[in-house]
């Protein structure tokens, strides 16, 4: 078996795959010209989120059987092709779930209780209580786009702190249960875009998605609303939020992944009130370590005829 990786991965991972056959690791690999020369001969491709899985690439493997993706976001794999040329591909389901969901926490409270700011403040010689006064997020309105493995424990999180859960989700049936289950009411788009005091999106990046969130769903929501995105950059027209920030129509936001990555001139960046992250949400050692093993476990099984329930059906 011969194993490659492109991107960043885990001891924890690296030494299952060894145990079975040969590995070629190389972080900086998915761009390096060696790419397609490494790859020709190998059985089991696993990558993060910059290698571009194309069909093109897939082509010149042509003993390729799985192709292993170190999170949960696809939309870097042409999981279409995969299927064509019957390669499977397997995710790192739920893995880094809980990480994001207290990300998002991180975000809600770096907007209701500033203490990065208010510290840097009185380093700087300052005492201003009022100043740093904010809100509990104690019933607050919490808006989900997507309530799949992230939204489900952002929102059980959620109503320990007692915030109201609201969540929009076509795909998942029935809504009665998913409201009992855990604690979400399901609702339109537009009811969760006009209730949401913060608005988390948590929906895969595809035709659908993309620039769901707009100039005009952006003008139904609250003026001190603020939006957190850890799903992906496209999923924000980011003009028409830069626009909306500047202009007052909602308060803020917190972006950990952008259209651009690294960004490259991006006006959102200019912002007060916007924070922006490099792609980290799920960047927990715990969530790296359980993605790791998980993914080079799960290949592994595929590879032998085993079977997986980390494959993308
Ligand atoms: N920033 C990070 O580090 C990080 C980490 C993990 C995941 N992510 C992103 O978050 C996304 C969600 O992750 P997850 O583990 O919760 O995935 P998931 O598949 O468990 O949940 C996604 C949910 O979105 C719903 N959905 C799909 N299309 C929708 C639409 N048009 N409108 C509303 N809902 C829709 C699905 O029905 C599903 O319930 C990933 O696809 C990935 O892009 C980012
Ligand atoms: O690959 C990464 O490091 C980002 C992971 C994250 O965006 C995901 O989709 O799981």
């Amino acid at each position: 078996m011969k194993a490659v990786v492109t991107e960043l991965i885990w001891e924890e991972g690296l030494e299952i795959l060894r145990e079975q056959g040969e590995v070629k690791y190389d972080q900086n690999l998915w761009k390096s010209d060696n790419l397609l020369e490494t790859i020709k001969d190998a059985d089991l491709l696993i990558v993060r989120n910059q290698t571009k899985v194309t069909r093109e690439l897939m082509e010149q493997a042509p003993n390729l059987k799985v192709v292993g993706r170190l999170g949960v976001g696809l939309d870097n794999i042409d999981v279409a092709a995969a299927k064509e040329l019957n390669i499977k591909v397997v995710f790192a389901r739920n893995a880094n779930a809980v990480s994001v969901a207290e990300y998002v926490f991180s975000a809600m409270f770096a907007f209701s209780r500033p203490l990065e700011k208010a510290s840097q403040d009185v380093k700087k010689g300052n005492w201003n209580r009022k100043l740093f006064t904010r809100e509990e997020i104690y019933g607050k309105t919490l808006g989900l786009v997507g309530v799949g493995e992230i939204g489900a424990r952002l929102a059980s999180r959620a109503k320990a702190f007692g915030m109201n859960v609201i969540g929009f989700d076509p795909f998942l049936p029935p809504y009665e249960l998913a409201c009992t289950d855990i604690g979400v009411c399901m609702d339109s788009l537009e009811k969760v875009l006009a209730e949401s005091d913060y608005l988390s999106l948590h929906v895969p990046l595809n035709d659908q998605t993309r620039n769901l969130i707009n100039r005009d769903s952006i003008k139904t929501m609250k003026k001190t609303a603020y939006v957190i995105n850890t799903a992906r950059g496209g999923v924000i027209n980011e003009d028409d939020l830069y626009e909306a920030i500047k202009s007052g129509e909602i308060a803020g936001a917190a972006l950990d992944v952008l259209v651009k990555e690294p960004p490259q001139g991006n006006k959102l960046l200019e912002l007060e009130n916007v924070i922006v992250t490099p792609h980290i949400a799920g960047l927990t050692e715990e969530a790296q370590v359980r993605t790791s093993e998980l993914v080079a476990r799960e290949c592994l099984k595929v590879l032998k005829g085993q079977g997986s329930m980390c494959i993308v059906r």
